[in-house]
């Protein structure tokens, strides 16, 4: 009941076959959003397509340093480099805000642990006072853990992390103009508590032929979800008709993806998309850092008035019934943490699992 996954919703597993088509996910140049005034309609379409269609994309042009993303993945690999007690110095069990190092087979998709370990990382804040009757999610709001001896992962990842969030808002303002929208419109969600994450991820090498599930097939829960990964590949995006696309790792680029925040306020004419992690071969390793961008934690996510024939195109939200979508984004992240890291849940949120069984 409580298993699951963070940052995502929880969705039955689908057998994992490999049987990507040749599809490759669309490319977007995101600087042509501040190019020329003469592009932008045809810049603006384009976007408009990979989201509507696909909802998944590389973004280039992005400005992120090199040395800022290569900067990552070399303190990401200093860190799981670590003896095991050092990363369990800093394990999420220490923390009721699920912060910190979740070891290899600790996360589940349906009931089959996901392959993989992570460092989890959010805003930076003090503990909240959460007194008798308030919003639970104030409870996520808290320090980060930082292992000692390692100070360049702390600021490495606190910079990628502002520059994650620029790159991020700035695909939100042009998901903004390209549907119809002041491009501001999405920064009325924002303010200082607007949800944030990175998780630092190691996929390791299948550990036996037949079991390839680094992360099972989920949704992302805020409004986008913005990648860095390394060459080796295995990330999976499910196409309308089921078939399972390869987000084959393009150099420089992000991948952005879709969450169900902005299913909600387009009411279905931009979808979640499935997606899912395949292992690597036994023996070799993945690394990749997934940025989350979700409203505020108090936001209650509203349907935006969409321009009529783009509300023709518009879906509706997905009604599952193992994962009901909350509007309230805050109530969606606790549903979240709660599901995905059960240990930490019993240690911390006993009150609340007790509560709501
Ligand atoms: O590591 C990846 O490529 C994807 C990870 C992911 O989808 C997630 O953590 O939500
Ligand atoms: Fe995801």
């Amino acid at each position: 009941m409580w298993e699951g996954r963070s940052a995502r919703s929880e969705h039955p597993t689908l057998a994992i076959v490999s049987s990507p088509t040749a599809r490759a996910l669309p490319l977007i140049d995101i600087s042509r959003f501040r190019g020329p005034a003469a592009d932008r309609s045809a810049f603006l379409a384009d976007l408009r397509r990979a989201a509507h269609e696909v909802g998944f994309f590389y973004v280039v042009g992005h400005g992120v340093p090199e040395e800022l993303t290569s900067g990552i993945f070399a303190v990401a690999r200093e860190f799981f480099a670590l003896p095991l007690e050092d990363r369990l110095a800093v394990e999420n069990l220490r923390s009721p805000q699920f912060r910190g190092y979740t070891r290899t087979g600790h996360e589940y998709t349906g009931g089959v642990p996901d392959w993989r370990e992570q460092l989890d990382i959010g805003p930076e804040r003090a503990v909240l006072e959460v007194g008798t009757g308030e919003p639970l999610w104030r409870r996520l709001i808290g320090p980060n853990q930082w292992p000692g001896g390692l100070p360049a992962l702390r600021t490495t990842t606190l910079a990628w992390q502002a520059e994650a969030l620029r790159v991020s808002r700035e695909v939100l303002r042009a998901l903004a103009a390209a549907l119809g929208q002041d491009e501001g419109y999405f920064d009325t969600w924002f303010d200082e508590e607007a949800s944030t994450h990175v998780k630092i991820v190691r996929y390791p090498g299948r550990p036996a032929d037949d079991v390839d599930q680094g992360v099972g097939a989920h949704k992302d829960y805020g409004y986008l979800a913005l990648l860095q990964q390394d060459d080796v590949g295995g990330l999976q995006v499910q196409a309308a008709d089921g078939g399972w696309i390869d987000a084959t790792p393009v150099p420089g680029s992000f991948v952005v993806n879709i969450g169900e925040m902005l299913e909600i306020a387009t009411q279905g004419y931009l979808t979640a998309t499935r997606h899912r992690v395949v292992s690597p071969p036994a023996g070799v390793e993945r690394f990749s850092v997934p940025f989350f961008l979700g409203p505020r934690l108090d936001a209650v996510v509203e349907p935006l008035e969409l321009p009529a024939d783009l509300a023709a195109g518009a879906r509706g939200v997905s009604q599952e019934a193992d994962n009901p979508l909350h509007a309230a984004f805050g109530d969606n992240a606790v549903v979240g943490w709660l599901r995905s890291h059960p240990e930490v849940a019993r240690r911390w949120w006993a009150d609340v699992v007790a509560e709501r069984g």
